[in-house]
C-alpha cells in the first residue's frame, strides 16, 4: 500500500522527517506514534500526496505521488487533524457535496450519503447543521466524508485528539469496522492507548526518525518488562527513594513526578520496597505499555 525508503521532508534548513523507511501492507492498521513535532503529520501529508518529498523514495498504491498525485488522491480517504467540514451545511449536504467533488453521480452520492450516515451513527442528525454537532459527531462525520469514494487506504491524523473517552471509544469502534471490511488504515497518534488498541503494527517516531517498529505486544516485550510499579513521593525525595530501591527491579526510571520500577512481578516488588522502609505517597502496579517503550527508547514521556 505504501513503501517509503529514506524518505526526507525539509522545511528550509529544518529536517522534519529524516530518512525513514516504512512499509504498510494491505488490510493492516499501521500507526505512527510519537510526541508533537516528531514528524508524523509531515509524513502523512507526503503519503496523502499533498506535500512533495524532499528526498528518498515513496510509492503509494504502487504509484509515485510526484507523478500521479491526482490518481492516488482519488483512491485515498483523508481525515485531517483539524475538521474541515462545511459548518453551515447539514450533515447530509456535507456528504453529498463532497461526493460530487469526486465526480460521482447524483444518484450514487445520494445513496452513499445515507449509507455513510448510518455507518457514522448520524442518521438522526441528517438535517442538522454541522455547527450544532458535538466534537465526536464532527469527527465521525469527517471520517464518513473521507469514505465517500470507497477508498482502499484511509489516512487518519490524530483522529481522537480532543475527544472525551466515550466519543473516542465510539470512534475506535467505527475504525475497527472499517478494518474488518478490508480498508487499510494509517493512523498518527500521540496516545499510546490508541496505538495499542488500533494498530497491528506501528513505528515509534521521535525527532523525524523511527526509533522502533513492530506490533504493540512485540515492542512492549522487546523494550519493557511485564509490569511497572509507579511510586510517587513528596517533592525532592525521589532521588533518595530511587537509591533505596536499587536492585529491586530490572530498571528504575526517575521522572519529574514519579519513580518507575520495571519488573516481571509488580506486587512482589512493591512489597519488597515497603519492606525496605519506603513510604510512597501513592503506589500503583500496572502492565507495561507503549508509553514505557517510548520512555526506554527516547528517555522522554510521550505527553510532556
Ligand atoms: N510548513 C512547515 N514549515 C516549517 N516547519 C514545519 C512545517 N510543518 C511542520 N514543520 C515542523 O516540522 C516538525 C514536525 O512537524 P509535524 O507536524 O510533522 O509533527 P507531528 O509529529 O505531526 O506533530 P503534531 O502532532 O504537532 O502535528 C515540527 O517541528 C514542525 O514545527
Amino acid at each position: 500500500m505504501v513503501q517509503a525508503k529514506a524518505l526526507v521532508k525539509r522545511f528550509g534548513d529544518f529536517e522534519a522527517v529524516r530518512g525513514i523507511d516504512v512499509e504498510v501492507r494491505p488490510g493492516e492498521a499501521f500507526g505512527f506514534l510519537g510526541p508533537n513535532g516528531a514528524g508524523k503529520s509531515s509524513t502523512m501529508r507526503m503519503i496523502a500526496s499533498v506535500s512533495p518529498r524532499t528526498d528518498g523514495d515513496l510509492r503509494v498504491l504502487g504509484m509515485d505521488p510526484d507523478v500521479e498525485g491526482p490518481r492516488i488522491r482519488a483512491r485515498l480517504g483523508v481525515v485531517p487533524q483539524q475538521d474541515n467540514l462545511d459548518t453551515e451545511l447539514t450533515v447530509r449536504q456535507n456528504l453529498q457535496i463532497y461526493g460530487r467533488y469526486f465526480g460521482l453521480s447524483r444518484a450514487h452520492v445520494r445513496s452513499k450519503a445515507e449509507e455513510l450516515m448510518e455507518f457514522a451513527q448520524l442518521t438522526d442528525r441528517a438535517n442538522a447543521e454541522v455547527d450544532s454537532l458535538s466534537g465526536g459527531m464532527k469527527r465521525r462525520l469527517t471520517i464518513a466524508r473521507s469514505l465517500v469514494n470507497d477508498p482502499e487506504l484511509l489516512l487518519l491524523d490524530e483522529p481522537t485528539t480532543g475527544l472525551d473517552p466515550q466519543a473516542r471509544h465510539l470512534l475506535w469502534d467505527r475504525l475497527f469496522r472499517l478494518k474488518a471490511g478490508g480498508t487499510t488504515l494509517i493512523i498518527t497518534t500521540h496516545y499510546m492507548d490508541e496505538a495499542e488498541q488500533l494498530c497491528d503494527r506501528l513505528v515509534v517516531m521521535d525527532n523525524g526518525r523511527i526509533a522502533a517498529e513492530g506490533s504493540p505486544a512485540d515492542l512492549i516485550s522487546r523494550y519493557s518488562t511485564r509490569e511497572v510499579v509507579e511510586l510517587r513521593f513528596p517533592n525532592g525525595e525521589q532521588e533518595s527513594a530511587a537509591k533505596q530501591i536499587e536492585g529491586l527491579a530490572e530498571r528504575v526510571e526517575v521522572l519529574p513526578d514519579r519513580v518507575l520500577l520495571y519488573t516481571m512481578t509488580g506486587e512482589a516488588t512493591l512489597e519488597q520496597a515497603h519492606a525496605r522502609g519506603l513510604r510512597p505517597l501513592s503506589s500503583l502496579v500496572r502492565r507495561s505499555s507503549l508509553e514505557d517503550v517510548f520512555l526506554r527508547l527516547t528517555g522522554r514521556t510521550l505527553v510532556d
